[in-house]
This record gives structure tokens, sequence and C-alpha cells, in this order.
């Protein structure tokens, strides 16, 4: 993974003519400047950590896995969100963590924890890095120094029970190695984050990730059937049953727990058959109210499509949906919805019609298999086109909610409004787009993609709009987050997503798994 932008350098994606013109004539952005910083001009922030603090942890670990170096620290040194990859461009002291620390089994992570609440070390849990909401910072808060704990050695499939359907996975398993894990042995977890191709198994329990088969096979909560994780008050081993009564669950409690009160080690999860056939169709909408009706028609039938997704005007305009024609004129007018259908052949056959019936019945034209499988070509490919729209002096960033089918027009206006009136006051006109990628019998989520113009200080300009996004949807009753996370972004609203009770509930929680509160300082908790 680069340092300060998305993935594989030699993926990245330069802008199309099409996109170049956009940016000059809609935003006032000359695409021909060079706004990256080259490596050699940054300035890391020495670390704070003491000779003896090192060599404890290298008592525990073995010299060779505790780093101080700034090779090691940069990478750890923040997520991926838009502000993370302006903080990498910009000059002056870029902060990191004090030291990376690469345990190999729990019992390490046990005497880290140990050595750390008894030395006053912060310690932030570290998978792939991806995250877009500052869970990652290498905040000290008033600790002397904070380490970043990398989960990468536990790379494991540690058991397949093919009867059951359940497969354990070490923490540290990223998303395309636990598909070949488990391709070998003839299955699959179908958990496609756009973010897959980093981000690991750890991530994804620690932050209640949602991927781009969540249609069909649900959220990554939703695939949890246990996990272990090292507190530093002991060990937990949650989830001993596919169903139980026995009280509230705490393997929901630690899904989405954020590092803050545990280390995940590994992660028991629901999978299926490799899928032996995959069904494509994409569709045309008139406008995005009847799209959406239609998705919400068959979510609520059920007929089980395993990828459902409607773009609105706006998106499907500058064909964002398929991310390697964008600015290609081929879709025109309405709003562009992608089906998928996986399985076997006679299963995906009989699912994929029952669709077709529900959304024809809804007032949508089929445009054949073709935007479907351009869709599923390039699913992985906006975030390279982010690093060259920043780099080109333009502003891009995605937020994401979700609410109830009766509400999602109005959250999605007053979203919209907010982040076109703030960017307008920062003195640029903004591009808000908008689609559903998540549907539930009872609502769906909004995703947002905004492009604006970099207007004076490029970080204060992102963080006035996101603030402004954030207080209308907690307005219009929209959560603060449907699958980003919380980390320090979106911190300031969690009272109002849980009240004060709720934060008190996760307080205590948190005062018992970890007194000291060394793990993930600044994160999640208000
Ligand atoms: C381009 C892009 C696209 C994205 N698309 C999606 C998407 O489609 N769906 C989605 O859900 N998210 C998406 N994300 C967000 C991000 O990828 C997810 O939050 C992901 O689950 C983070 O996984 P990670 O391994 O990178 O975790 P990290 O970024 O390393 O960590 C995230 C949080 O989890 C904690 N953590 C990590 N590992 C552990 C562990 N083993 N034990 C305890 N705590 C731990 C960290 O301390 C931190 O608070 C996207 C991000 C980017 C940059």
């Amino acid at each position: 993974m680069k340092w300060d932008a998305w993935g594989d350098p030699a993926a990245a994606k330069p802008l199309s003519d099409g996109i170049r013109s956009l940016l000059e004539q809609a935003l006032g952005v000359d695409p021909d400047q060079n706004h990256s910083l080259d490596p050699s001009e940054v300035a890391v922030r020495p670390s704070a950590l003491t000779e003896p603090h090192r060599t404890g942890l290298a008592t525990i670990v073995g010299k060779e896995q505790v780093s101080t170096d700034d090779g090691d620290r940069l990478p750890r040194a923040g997520g991926k969100s838009t502000l993370d990859l302006l903080r990498r461009r910009s000059r002056g002291e870029q902060d990191a963590p004090d030291a990376v620390v690469i345990p190999g089994t729990e019992d390490e992570i046990a005497a880290i924890l140990e050595f750390a609440a008894q030395e006053g070390l912060a310690v932030v849990p570290f998978g792939g890095g991806t995250s877009v909401v500052g869970g990652v910072d290498p905040v000290r808060g008033h600790f002397s120094a904070s380490i970043s704990l990398d989960l990468r050695r536990f790379d494991t499939l540690v058991s397949l029970d093919e009867v059951s359907g359940e497969a354990v996975l070490g923490a540290g398993v990223t998303g395309p190695r636990a598909e070949e894990l488990l391709r070998a042995q003839g299955f699959s977890l179908g958990h496609f984050p756009q973010s897959f191709q980093y981000a690991t198994i750890g991530g994804f329990a620690a932050t209640r990730s949602s991927g781009q088969d969540s249609a069909g096979y649900g959220r990554f909560d939703e695939m949890i059937r246990g996990m272990r994780v090292v507190t530093p008050a002991g060990v937990l081993d949650l989830g001993k049953a596919p169903a139980s009564a026995a009280g509230p669950d705490l393997v929901e409690l630690f899904a989405g727990s954020e590092g803050t009160f545990g280390v995940i080690t590994r992660v028991r999860l629901r999978v299926h058959a490799e899928p032996a056939v995959t069904r494509y169709e994409g569709w045309s909408f008139p406008d995005f109210a009847t799209g959406a009706a239609a998705l919400r028609a068959v979510e609520q039938t059920g007929t089980g499509p395993t990828v459902i997704r409607l773009s609105d005007e706006a998106e499907t305009g500058i064909n964002l949906a398929t991310t390697d024609k964008i600015g290609a004129d081929q879709i025109t007018g309405g709003c562009l919805a992608v089906t998928l259908f996986e399985g076997s052949d006679e299963h995906t056959r009989s699912r994929h019609e029952e669709t077709r019936a529900v959304l024809l019945a809804h007032g949508a034209t089929s445009l054949g298999e073709e935007p479907a499988k351009l869709w599923e070509q390039g699913r992985f490919g906006a975030p390279y086109l982010r690093d060259s729209l920043l780099t080109a002096g333009a502003l891009c960033e995605t937020l994401e909610t979700a609410t109830t089918w009766s509400n999602l027009g109005t959250l999605k206006a007053a979203v919209t409004e907010a982040l076109t009136s703030a960017l307008g006051e920062s003195g640029t006109p903004a591009l808000v787009m908008c689609h559903i990628s998540h549907v539930y019998p009872t609502g769906a989520s909004l995703y947002f993609t905004v492009v604006a113009g970099q207007r004076g200080d490029v970080i204060e300009q992102w963080r006035a709009a996101k603030q402004r996004a954030s207080d209308a949807i907690v307005a219009h009753g929209g959560t603060i987050t449907h699958h980003h996370a919380v980390g320090t972004d979106h911190r300031p609203w969690m009272d109002s997503e849980v009240g004060e009770l709720g934060t008190a509930i996760l307080r205590a929680v948190k005062n018992t798994v970890d007194p000291a509160g060394i793990l993930n300082p600044g994160k999640l908790i208000p």
C-alpha cells in the first residue's frame, strides 16, 4: 500500500479527457497542477519511545518485530480518508506512531497490553490501515507514546468446518487472502467492500464493515459466529452456537468496538460454497425515487439478488457506477441500477427471474448484462481515481449513512443541500452524487461522493463541509455511519447516536476490559 495514496502504484488511474474537461469547466480546477509531495520532503514526528520501552517490547516479541524507523511508522500514520491523504500531502511535521510492534501470538499481545498499561503507552490495533474515520490515528492521549500494533502475522485459515459452513480466520488475513484460502477448499466468504484488496478480517469485525454483496451474503457483522479477543483484563472466547438466548450477545458488543475494548485475534465466520454461476443485469429508472421504490419492493419481496445498487441522476450522468468509463457518454439520463445473482445455475435463474419481474413492474427498463459486468470489473477502481483528482487540485471524498425507506428521500435531499451550501460558501461549486448499495427490508444506506474545487486550507474546507453534512444526517434521522465506523471523525456525533446513557454503558465496558484506557484512545467513545 502506498504511504500517501491508495493501493498499488501500478494501478494508478490517470484522469481521462472527460474528467479533465469536467474539472476545468464545472469546478474551475486546473488539472495540470501537481499537488502531491515527494517523500523526501516529508518530516515525520520523531519517535518518543524511550530506550527502556523499546527494550521491554523487544523482550516480548523479539527485536526484529519492534521498529521506530520512519519508513515503518509513516505507512501506519493514519488511514485512507481524504483528510488522511491531504495531511500526507501537507508540508510540515507529520504525525506517526512512536513505534510499530508486530506480535505473532495471543500471549505476546497479552504481554504487550500488560506492559503498555504498566508503562503508560497507548496501543492502536492496526489491520490493513484502510480506516476512513481516523480509526488508526496515532493518538497518544495522556500517554507518553503511541504504538501501532500490527496484526499482519495473524494470517492463517485456522480451521474450516465444511459440514457447518464455518471458518476461523486470523485477524490479519486480508480480503483477497481470505478468498484464496477458502476457495482452495471450495468455499467463499463473499465480503467485498471497496477496500477489499487491503483491509483485514480483524478490521472488518472491529468496524462492522459492509461489503458490496451485502444483499446476498449480509454485512460482515452478520457473518460473525464468534471471535477471540485479547483485552488488558483477559482473553474472551465469544460465540458458542449458531444462535443463543444466553443473555445479551457479547459478540455484538465487540463487533464494532474499533480496537477500544480489545485486540481481535481470530474470527469464526459463516462461509458458503463457492458460487458456480453469476448472472448480471443492468437497469435504467426514470428517476431516483422510482428506482428506490423498486429496490424496496425487491428487498421486501425477498427475491434474493446478491448485489443490488442504484445510482442517482448525478452519479449516473458522469458514469461513476462504471468507473472505467467515467466521462464517456454512453449512459444518458435517468438512474442506473445493477443486479448480480450468485449461486447454482438453477437457483440464480429463479432469483433473477423473480427480481426481473419486480423491477419491471416498478418502472425499470433492462439495459442487458453489460452495465452490471462493467460495474463488477471496475468495482475496486474508484479509490485510484480519488488520488488523481486530489493531485489535480480537486477535492473528492465520500460519506455514508442509512435510514428507513420512508425517510430516504428527505435525508438524501438534506445531506446534498448541506454539502452543496457548505462547499459553495468556500467558493466552489460541488458535484454531489449518491447511490444506494445496501438494502434492508425496512430501509437502505445512502453513499455520497463529493467532488469540488480545492479552496484555501483544504483540510479545513472539507472539515467544515463534513461537519455540516454530519449535522444534517443527525437532524434528519440518519445514522452517523452505516459502515465506515466512528473513529475520531464521527465521535462528536456518538452522543446523538446512542444517547448519554448509551455512552455511559460503553464507558463502563471500556473501564472493565481496559481500566488504564490504553487501547485506541480518542476513538469511538466520547
Ligand atoms: C477506498 C476505501 C473504500 C472503502 N470501502 C468500504 C466498504 O465498501 N465497506 C466498508 O465497510 N468499509 C469500507 N472502507 C472502510 C475500511 O476499509 C473498513 O473500515 C475496514 O473494515 C477497515 O479494515 P482494516 O483492516 O483496514 O482496519 P484498520 O483501518 O487497520 O482499522 C480500523 C479500526 O479497527 C481497529 N482494528 C483493526 N484491526 C483490529 C483488530 N484485529 N482488533 C481490534 N481492533 C482492530 C483499528 O484500531 C481501527 O480502529 C473503505 C475504505 C477505503 C479507504
